[in-house]
């Protein structure tokens, strides 16, 4: 296989190892996270994110998600403390979903899956780029946020109205003025283990920070993202849904929590 991906029977997650075999290393992602197995890390600080709206540069179809990307060069949106040192800088965020509400979140929680969700990808300032730090064990830090059905979240909106203008793979529109933040439930508690980015190239160099609390997402915003598309304009459309890899084998991590 080439290194073209993706997350069909015949180029899916089964097969990514015939060209990224780290995918079958010691620390990947996604994971199933079991609460009772979790360890409460006093020594955790609390989760530092700072994020300027007007970072927030434009929304890409890639092909495998769709993202929203920002400027990074120089420390306008952060994270810092939890289990980071130093400082890290916002890159871009996505989501992965399904095809119907019962799955699409690539982290489970003692196996309850969720239909959507989203990752804050962060870089750390210690290297020079984004593309140099992914290949670090230390280099990324991912906040990972469920999503869970229930009221349709007027905070997602802005993102979902954006998306009739990428409906294909490839497209892309400018996106300013947006604070991430606002995308994040009340409680920053979370649960934090190693691993990695949770699609190839699946480099081992992201520290995970999956926060407890879920926001919502209603049946109807569900659809919008399922009316985005895998596939190009020209080629026989195919819709971008189940883009998730699931749980790989922790492999004696031990996930720790923030929170008691
Ligand atoms: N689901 S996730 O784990 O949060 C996730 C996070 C980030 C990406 C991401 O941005 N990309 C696009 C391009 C950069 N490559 C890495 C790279 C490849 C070659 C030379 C340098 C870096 C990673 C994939 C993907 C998935
Ligand atoms: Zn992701």
């Amino acid at each position: 296989m080439s290194h073209a991906w993706g997350y069909g029977p015949h180029d899916g997650p089964e097969k990514w190892g015939e060209s990224f075999p780290v995918a079958n290393g010691p620390r990947q992602s996604p994971i199933d996270i079991v609460p009772t197995q979790t360890q409460h890390d006093p020594s955790l600080k609390h989760l530092k994110l700072k994020y300027d709206p007007a970072t927030a540069k434009g929304i890409l179809n890639n092909g495998h998600s769709f993202q929203v990307d920002f400027t990074d060069d120089d420390n306008s949106s952060t994270l810092a403390g939890g289990p980071v040192t130093g400082i890290y800088r916002l890159r871009q965020f996505h989501f992965h979903w399904g095809s119907s509400d019962d799955k699409g979140s690539e982290h489970t929680v003692a196996g309850t899956k969720f239909p959507c969700e989203l990752h804050l990808v962060h870089w750390n300032t210690k290297y020079p780029s984004f593309g140099e730090a992914a290949s670090k064990p230390d280099g990324l830090a991912v906040v990972g946020v469920f999503l869970k059905i229930g009221s349709a979240n007027p905070r997602l909106q802005k993102v979902l109205d954006a998306l009739d203008d990428i409906r294909s793979k490839g497209r892309q529109t400018t996106f300013t003025n947006f604070d991430p933040k606002t995308l994040l439930p009340a409680s920053l508690d979370f649960w934090t283990y190693d691993g990695s980015l949770t699609t190839p190239p699946l480099l081992e160099s992201v520290t995970w920070i999956v926060l407890k609390d879920p926001i919502s997402v209603s049946p109807a915003q569900m659809a919008k993202f399922r009316s985005l598309l895998f596939t190009p304009e020209g080629e026989a459309p195919c819709c971008m849904v189940d883009n998730f890899r699931p749980p790989q084998p922790l492999k004696g991590r031990k996930v720790r929590a923030s929170f008691k």
